[in-house]
């Protein structure tokens, strides 16, 4: 199905970016948001131009709603009242309520697919979007039995062109399978920062990397996330709870391991075994199996273009940067970069690097 053009209602981070990667692509796309600003800095950026409700004699082919969950089904009726476009959809983190909340309403079922885009981003707003946001992530998509072939069609177009990867499941299995690899880690993620909120200025001195990977999401909008979790508040609530048993086990255990009884080593390393598994499951890049890379740690120096002269050179050697990590050395002008290669090209690119002067440790 041709998608020619697309209205884009909430330029938010994820509107934005949708909006960008069509236009890409060459789709027409125009543009709506409750706050002026955001229409235009989304407009500034080169996400489309402003909508012009009327005045547009053309109907969009596809409308994509990326506004908070709890707006997405009054902005669906409105917009099918208005006959803005033959078939939508919408972006939000939680599938469930929206659908359910637009049954209520008596939206038109049969011109509506719900998707949600499995990537984003920690900031919020039409200045943090980027065109390539989407490129080889996953994307779900819901249709319910009313659905017409033909607006699944339009979806999976849109989701094709923003790069993504189309997973179609039942609204219900994508607000449990959220609730484990989204939404639960998000507050996981909260509980961990808010210990920062008060620790010293010398354990802040010491934060590596570990703690910014850990709480990375945790610097989102709380009120966009109150809204996500609110919608998927049972699933969310399961997750945690195990979560917090395995937690107050962990806990137990070193307590224990403290009074000097050493056989609290196997809980804890039970834990931290599954823990392991877990990870190791998250599927590698583009959807695909788990990938074990290894990685090259060079020493780089805290001036401009040095990352620039070090991809250059692994350019030059012919190998693939899969993934690329910087470390910051506290109080020093340098800094490691980490980058994950296949296994087998890491002893090339490591004399390869050192042949050309790069400090290798
Ligand atoms: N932030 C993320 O990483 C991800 C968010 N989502 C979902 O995408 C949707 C949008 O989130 P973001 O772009 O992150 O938020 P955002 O805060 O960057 O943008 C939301 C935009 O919607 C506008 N808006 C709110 N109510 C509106 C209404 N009734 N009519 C028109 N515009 C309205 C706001 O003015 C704002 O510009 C949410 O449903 C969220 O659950 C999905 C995947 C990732
Ligand atoms: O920042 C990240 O890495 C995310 O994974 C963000 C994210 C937030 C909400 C979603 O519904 C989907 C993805």
């Amino acid at each position: 199905m041709d998608l020619r053009t697309v209205l884009v209602v909430g330029t938010g981070l994820i509107g934005t970016s949708a909006a960008l990667a069509l236009r890409k692509r060459g789709v027409r796309v125009l543009l709506a948001d409750q706050d002026e600003g955001a229409v235009r800095l989304a407009r500034e950026l080169g996400a489309g131009e402003e909508w012009r409700p009327g005045a547009d004699a053309e109907r969009a082919d596809l409308a994509v709603i990326a506004v908070p969950p709890a707006h997405v089904a009054t902005e669906l009726l409105e917009l099918q009242r208005v006959g803005a476009a033959r078939f939508y959809t919408d972006v939000a983190s939680v599938k469930g309520e929206p659908i359910h909340r637009a049954m209520q309403l008596g939206c038109d079922l049969s011109s509506y697919v719900a998707s949600h885009p499995l990537a984003g981003r920690e900031k919020s707003g039409p200045g943090a979007a980027r065109d390539d946001l989407f490129l080889g992530r996953p994307w779900a998509l819901c249709p319910t039995e009313e659905a017409d072939p033909e607006a699944k069609a339009a979806v999976l177009r849109l989701i094709e062109l923003c790069g993504a990867n189309a997973v179609e499941v039942s609204a219900i299995d994508h607000d449990r399978a959220v609730a484990v690899v989204s939404h639960a880690p998000h507050v996981a993620a909260s509980a961990v920062a808010a210990r920062l909120a008060d620790a010293t200025d010398v354990a802040l001195g010491l934060a590596g990397q570990g703690i910014r990977d850990v709480t990375r999401i945790a610097g989102s909008d709380p009120g966009l996330w109150l809204g996500i979790l609110s919608g998927n508040a049972t699933p969310v609530a399961e997750v945690l709870e195990a979560v917090a048993n395995d937690l107050a086990d962990a806990a137990n255990a070193l307590r224990a391991l403290a009074d000097g009884d050493g056989t609290a080593t196997n809980e804890i390393t039970q834990l931290l075994k599954r823990g392991v598994v877990g990870h190791d499951r998250i599927p590698g890049k583009h959807g695909g199996p788990a990938s074990s890379y290894a990685v090259v740690q060079v020493v780089i120096g805290d001036r401009p273009g040095q990352l620039a002269r070090l991809f250059q050179a692994c350019d030059e050697v012919g190998v693939n940067v899969e993934d690329v990590r910087l470390e910051h050395a506290p109080g020093l002008p340098l800094g490691i970069a980490e980058l994950s290669v296949e296994p087998g090209a890491a002893a090339a690119l490591t004399q390869a690097l050192h042949e050309r002067g790069w400090q290798v440790p």
